[in-house]
């Protein structure tokens, strides 16, 4: 399993001000006020309608292994302030070495499909605690949903055929390398080139050869039947080092030499050129050839605009994509902008204090509560909304849900309409309450999740909104708070 990389204590994967913060939470006594943080992202990336929430497993590990070792605390101790003093007193450090992890977690699991504004987590215990790891929490989350996100619109363009993932020579360092793979599966890639990722993953391995192979003969049928000497079964040439048509008629004359060993070539490689025309012509050539079997796999800085492109408007005869640095890099969104707010803290009575982050841009003002998805599906399956609800609020059986960002705009729910809470319990009281699905399952799962989606949610230029609200009478209590802060 991958999370073996993170199964040594990663306490200290955060960011200074959250260790400054539990201290003075320390010092002032409510360390271990019970608080309510959600995670959420505002925007769909890709300018898309939708994304794909990736991570989960990460977080558990994470978590599971939550504790200052006694490095860790040796090194908070030499840190100083402005004076050169340490920053942090030894009561504090010693409160950390005995931190013992006991948040209640919820979470929405991966290979769901998640909407802007709606929690993919929810934090719930001591102050202290969920404060000391959002940063990990959230680092974890924003990289493996952005990938796997970008993965299922690679998966969306490719229809049924065949997707890999080349991009670890291009990924953003060696763990950017191993959760991109991971979340490119999870998005609905078949396959990985990345060798480790597969073996920590447990996820297919595959690959072709490179230009070197070809160059390092003298010509490149010699390099072709030299490949298929040492491994016939496993023949998918790169034809396009010098001429690709010629490199696909070198291909074919192997390709008969393997026949006649009873071995089937099992394709060519594209990496170069027009990929419409050139997979149009290699086609006749193998099929004239009586390879109507071999595939072409295509490469080269495709991305779901281009696959989208050769398949529908170009017919290219392409049924394997490999694809690397825009995946991997989500090269026209590098970020997914996740946050973690504060939504609720206890008072002296245990008594639930809403609390709310304004803005003056009404899409950053955050919600109070203590926060749940439903979520809403015709007959058929199909993803109708998704209500946001406050777990502390009797709500009515056909709700109303308004729009957090215009509330005018409303939609009412009939009570007929199936439903599920996505926010589902992960850890209670630090104890492990959930087993993480095999990586195969989550793919599984992000399949049916986008047939269930509607096309005009899915499609890549100016998507659908699918409707997210919050219940009324939430949204009674969020202008409620608003307006209690503003006055
Ligand atoms: N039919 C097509 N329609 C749209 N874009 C295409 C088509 N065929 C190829 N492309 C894209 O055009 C871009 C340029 O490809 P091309 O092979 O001409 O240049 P290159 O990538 O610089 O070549 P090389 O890989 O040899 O350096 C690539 O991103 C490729 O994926
Ligand atoms: O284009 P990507 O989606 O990242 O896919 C991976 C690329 O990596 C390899 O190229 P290589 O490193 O040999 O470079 P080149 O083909 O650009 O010369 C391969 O031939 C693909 O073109
Ligand atoms: O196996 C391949 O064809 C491959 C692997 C990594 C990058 N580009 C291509």
């Amino acid at each position: 399993m991958s999370q073996d990389l993170y199964r040594t204590s990663l306490t200290l994967l955060t960011d200074l001000y959250q260790i400054t913060m539990a201290y003075g939470y320390w010092k002032k006594g409510f360390a271990e006020k019970k608080a309510v943080f959600h995670g959420y992202f505002r925007k769909s990336p890709f300018k898309g309608g939708f994304a794909l929430n990736a991570g989960l497993a990460y977080v558990i590990d994470f978590l599971n292994n939550f504790s200052f070792a006694d490095d860790d605390i040796k090194y908070l101790s030499t840190i100083t302030d402005a004076e050169g003093q340490p920053l942090f007193e030894a009561d504090f450090l010693e409160y950390l070495r005995n931190l013992q992890f006991d948040l209640t977690i919820h979470a929405i699991e991966e290979g769901t499909i998640i909407f802007p504004n709606e929690p993919f987590i929810r934090v719930t215990g001591s102050l202290l605690q969920c404060q000391l790891i959002e940063t990990a929490l959230l680092n974890i989350i924003n990289f493996q949903t952005l990938i796997a996100t970008k993965a299922a619109r690679l998966r969306i363009a490719a229809k049924d055929d065949q997707l890999l993932e080349f991009g670890l020579r291009r990924a953003q360092g060696i763990d950017g390398g191993i959760s991109a793979t991971r979340a490119a599966y999870i998005g609905g890639f078949n396959a990985t080139s990345n060798v480790l990722a597969a073996k920590l993953l447990d996820i297919p391995v595959k690959g072709t050869h490179a230009h070197s192979w070809i160059m390092s003969y003298d010509d490149e049928l010699q390099a072709f039947k030299a490949y298929a000497d040492v491994m016939p079964s496993n023949c998918i040439f790169l034809v396009d080092t010098y001429n690709t048509l010629e490199g696909v008629k070198n291909a074919i004359t192997v390709g008969n030499s393997l026949k006649e060993k009873g071995y089937a070539m099992n394709g060519i490689r594209l990496d170069s050129g027009d990929l419409s025309y050139l997979s149009i012509e290699a086609r006749k050539l193998l099929d004239d050839a009586g390879f109507t079997e071999a595939s072409i796999v295509a490469s080269n800085d495709l991305d779901e605009y281009l696959i989208n492109s050769l398949k529908i408007e170009q017919n290219a005869k392409i049924n394997v994509w490999g694809v690397g640095t825009k995946l991997v890099t989500a090269y026209d969104q590098p970020a997914l902008g996740g946050v973690y707010k504060l939504s609720a803290i206890q008072d002296e009575n245990q008594k639930w204090q809403y609390k709310v982050k304004l803005s003056e841009q009404i899409n950053k003002i955050s919600t109070p509560g203590i926060l749940q998805v439903r979520r809403f599906k015709n007959a058929n399956g199909k993803l109708n909304a998704d209500m946001i609800f406050n777990e502390e609020e009797n709500i009515s059986n056909n709700p109303i849900l308004i729009d957090p960002n215009n509330g005018i705009r409303s939609k009412k729910i009939d009570k007929s309409k199936n439903y599920e809470d996505l926010l589902i319990p992960i850890f209670e009281n630090g104890k492990l309450v959930y087993n993480s699905p095999s990586i195969h399952s989550i793919q599984l799962k992000t399949i049916k999740e986008l047939s269930q989606l509607d096309d005009s949610i899915k499609r890549f230029y100016h998507p659908h909104e699918y409707p997210v609200g919050l219940e009324s009478t939430l949204y009674n209590l969020k202008m409620n708070v608003i307006h209690k802060l503003k006055s």
